[in-house]
């Protein structure tokens, strides 16, 4: 920009300049996420003036109440991403199945799979929310995708990023050359470059986990939570702090930006469930930008980004944060398996 900061499409633009073969289709998809969150953040922002909070009285694919604004945020990705012929189709937390390039719009090379709304039982009570996205490659480019082409493990992410709805709204970004935060400039309308290169500590004295599902942990985990709680007395000799904010999104920049552990390890309350949160759209963009900032990103038993997909609604257990935290979980876990 002429004041000297440099917005979200100039640092794209420069990004790409060192892609050999770009085309400008990948910076043309990012401006259109981009417009997307900023379309979600004025309605989140809004809220109760424009009559969008509460519930829409229906159930998602997962048997989730659908909030208002899970099922407008959604609407505002697919019309925002679908008509520019950078993609061969879509994917939500929100859509039962995959969203093909309708009508005679040009299908492209990239598939772009979102939570539209991260963290929506906090609509109501005016905490922070989010929009989780993660683009992938077309195998079948210029044509519609099928289920098939959006199983790819999250190694093969191109890009992925979240949104930020609260008291700023923030892009956070990643493709594959570490971690850029945008705080969006309300007045002019863009996204601004505020957080470059973001690294976690590799250390933390901080978890997030919902303890009410104490009783349904797997020894693992116990055994780590049980250690962070006993503090200065227990083997870990410190003292931890624990927070649950109920939306990942907020958790994973909290994580990005000092450092902690967030945990939604398997457990037994429902054993037809591997877990609670989804692996296509929470867990692998989580992951990727957690491990270009530095940290990592497990199910307990393997790297997330490894995990090959064999649903688009998949759940998995979900550990990440600080590395040399993440790796004691990992440990805890691969002990247990040595000694069954
Ligand atoms: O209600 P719980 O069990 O604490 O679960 C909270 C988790 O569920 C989520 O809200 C799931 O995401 P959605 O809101 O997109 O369904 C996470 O953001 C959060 O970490
Ligand atoms: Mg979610
Ligand atoms: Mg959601």
């Amino acid at each position: 920009m002429q004041d000297g900061r440099t917005t979200l499409t100039q640092f794209i633009i420069e990004e790409q300049r060192h892609v050999a073969g770009a085309t400008g289709d990948f910076t043309g998809l990012l401006n259109d996420v981009a417009t997307a969150c900023k379309v979600i953040s004025n309605a989140v922002s809004k809220g109760a003036l424009i009559g969008v909070l509460g519930s829409a009285g229906e159930e998602n694919v997962q048997g989730e109440v659908q909030k208002k604004l899970d099922i407008i945020s959604n609407d505002v990705m697919i019309k925002s991403n679908e008509w520019a012929g950078h993609l061969a189709g879509m994917a939500s937390e929100e859509m039962e199945d995959i969203y093909p390039i309708a009508g005679t719009n040009v299908r492209g090379k990239y598939l772009l799979v979102f939570d539209p709304l991260d963290g929506s039982s906090n609509i109501d009570v005016n905490i922070t929310v989010g929009t989780i996205f993660s683009i992938l490659r077309s195998p079948n480019p210029g044509v519609d995708a099928t289920l098939e082409d959006f199983l790819q493990p999250g190694s093969q992410q191109v890009c992925a990023g979240f949104a930020l709805y609260g008291p700023s709204t923030l892009l956070i970004i990643t493709t594959g050359h570490g971690v850029n935060g945008f705080t969006l400039d309300r007045e002019v309308g863009e996204f601004i470059l505020t957080h470059p290169d973001m690294r976690i500590p590799e250390d933390t004295q901080e978890f997030a986990i919902n303890a009410s599902n104490e009783r349904f942990w797997e020894w693992p985990v116990k055994r780590y939570v049980d250690e962070c709680m006993a503090g200065k007395i227990g083997p870990r000799g410190k003292d931890f702090n624990m927070r649950w904010i109920a939306s990942m999104v907020a958790e994973a920049y909290r994580i990005l930006t000092r450092g902690g552990v967030f945990m939604y390890p398997k457990d037994t309350k429902d054993p037809s469930k591997p877990g609670r949160l989804r692996l296509l759209y929470e867990a692998n963009p989580v992951g990727f930008i957690i491990e270009q900032a530095g940290g990592k990103c497990t199910t307990g038993l393997q790297r997330m980004l490894d995990v090959q997909p064999t649903s688009l609604h998949q759940r998995v257990p979900l550990i990440f944060g600080s590395k040399n935290e993440v790796e004691r979980i990992e440990r805890y876990h691969t002990e247990l398996r040595s000694a069954a």
